[in-house]
């Protein structure tokens, strides 16, 4: 077992107090509303006490699925950091804490580039007390590590998908994987819409089973935030793939006022209303599907707004000649790879009388710098929105973070394809699989 020397601590406290910093644009009372709707609804880790919690043995589910580099070496701790509360919180109340998570997708068992081994070094870095590390999640290595466990402690155990089982949700491995605890925790949001032994499958042999504080937040956010919104309230959908954002943007066209569409995305809809679109990025099997939407929005009332320049390239690259052209104007052979200045401006003016605003994938090919302008535009809105932002995960929080607007934002998700799959009102099992409160 290899132990992790002991550093300052992270109280859930001072997370909160941090996390409030990113948080200062949301009133009091959509966050009052967004908690209590999700707390009516699953328990949560907070409902228990130093009565409930010290000297037992807690499964926590984290997803502490970060990325490495070619060194192992984290690049990004954001997942790490947001799972401090809820560690925090069971050391605080002397629980013997058992942490679990996945890293990658390993195919064939043990492999060391998915080992958890830097994720324990950086969690034994955040938390106040001592981090062990074992190297199984199963079997007597996590017996004989809980047998030496002190209250308030912390052991984390090795990439669950070394099992295949894992992801196949086998009731055998649940049950191996519950076997030293007393009780459950998910606090994998990220992993939430996936059905695991270690996200949902576990809940038959624990009890009680209940969300961790960043499960609640996410939900909190993402859900509450959408089902009731501060209006006016306006989504944006960008990124490259119609095919997997038709779902929630035909969810959103339910709830919002308006809805903003961005990046490769809209040459499909422009392909749809008859226009030329050169070389750029289309789903032709999608184009009905996206007449279909636009159709929805105006017999909703929902400004759908699509934008009315673009930057577009002679090739997809970094050093392309580019030209900025009306979305009536796009040459042949030439692709469109960011919005235009105006259609910024428009954005920009619309987003400014919104109150909430949720945004889900970037403008443009902004991973480089001749097609950034519209999704840093976009981001920097946002930053100094007076209303609440949330974004959901996937590559547009990287866009912020690129952009150094991070902190600025409500909520930035932890979680891309579950932000995704519960915006489209889709019930994530990690979460269905908890106790009601
Ligand atoms: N006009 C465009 N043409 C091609 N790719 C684009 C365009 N605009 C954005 N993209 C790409 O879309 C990708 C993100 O798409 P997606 O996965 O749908 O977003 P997210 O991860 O935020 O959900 C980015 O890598 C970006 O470069
Ligand atoms: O990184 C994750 O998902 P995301 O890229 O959709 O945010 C989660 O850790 C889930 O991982 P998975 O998609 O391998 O199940």
């Amino acid at each position: 077992m290899a132990a992790f020397a002991a550093a300052p601590a992270l109280s859930a406290r001072a997370f909160f107090a941090k996390s409030s910093v990113r948080a200062k644009k949301t009133s009091v009372r959509a966050q009052a509303r967004a908690a209590l709707k999700v707390e009516a609804k699953k328990k949560s880790v907070g409902d228990l006490k130093k009565a409930d919690l010290e000297g037992k043995t807690v499964f926590v589910r984290c997803d502490l699925n970060v990325p490495l580099d070619k060194d192992l070496k984290i690049t990004d701790d954001t997942r790490i950091r947001a799972a401090i509360p809820t560690l925090e919180y069971l050391v605080e109340n002397g629980a013997k804490v058992l942490v679990t998570s996945h890293l990658g997708r390993p195919k064939d068992g043990p492999e060391d580039k998915f080992r958890l081994t830097p994720v324990g070094a950086r969690l034994s870095e955040l938390l106040s007390c001592s981090v062990s590390k074992v190297d199984d999640c199963v079997g007597d290595v996590v017996k004989d590590a809980v047998g030496g466990m002190a209250n308030g402690s912390v052991c984390l155990l090795e990439n669950v998908r070394f099992y295949k089982d894992e992801e196949k949700n086998g009731k055998d491995f649940a049950k191996q994987l519950s076997e030293y605890a007393d009780l459950y925790v998910n606090d994998a949001f990220g992993t939430a819409h996936r059905a695991h032994a270690s996200t949902a499958g576990v809940t038959e042999f624990l009890s009680p089973s209940v969300a961790g504080f960043l499960l609640q937040k996410e939900l909190d956010y993402l859900d509450g935030a959408v089902s009731n919104p501060d209006r006016p309230f306006c989504a944006i959908v960008g990124g490259s793939k119609v095919s997997s954002k038709i779902g929630v943007i035909e969810t959103l066209l339910n709830k919002a006022d308006k809805v903003i569409l961005g990046g490769g995305m809209i040459f499909t809809f422009y392909k749809a209303l008859g226009k030329d679109v050169g070389s750029s990025l289309v789903e032709d099997d999608k184009i009905d599907l996206a007449k279909e939407l636009m159709a929805k929005a105006e017999e909703k009332g929902v400004k759908l707004l699509l934008p009315t320049d673009v930057v577009v390239a002679d090739a997809f690259a970094a050093d392309a000649k580019t030209q900025t052209v009306s979305v009536d104007a796009i040459p042949d052979g030439w692709m469109g790879l960011d919005i235009g200045p105006d259609s910024v401006k428009e954005f920009q003016k619309e987003l400014n009388e919104c109150k909430s605003v949720i945004w889900n994938g970037p403008m443009g090919v902004f991973e480089m710098d001749a097609f950034a302008k519209g999704t840093f535009a976009i981001a920097d809105t946002l930053a100094n929105l007076d209303g609440i932002t949330i974004i959901g995960g996937g590559d547009s929080v990287a866009a912020v973070e690129k952009a150094g607007l991070a902190d600025k934002m409500s909520h930035i998700s932890t979680g891309g394809g579950a932000s995704l799959e519960l915006l489209e009102g889709k019930v994530l099992p990690g979460v269905d699989a908890l106790d009601e409160a």
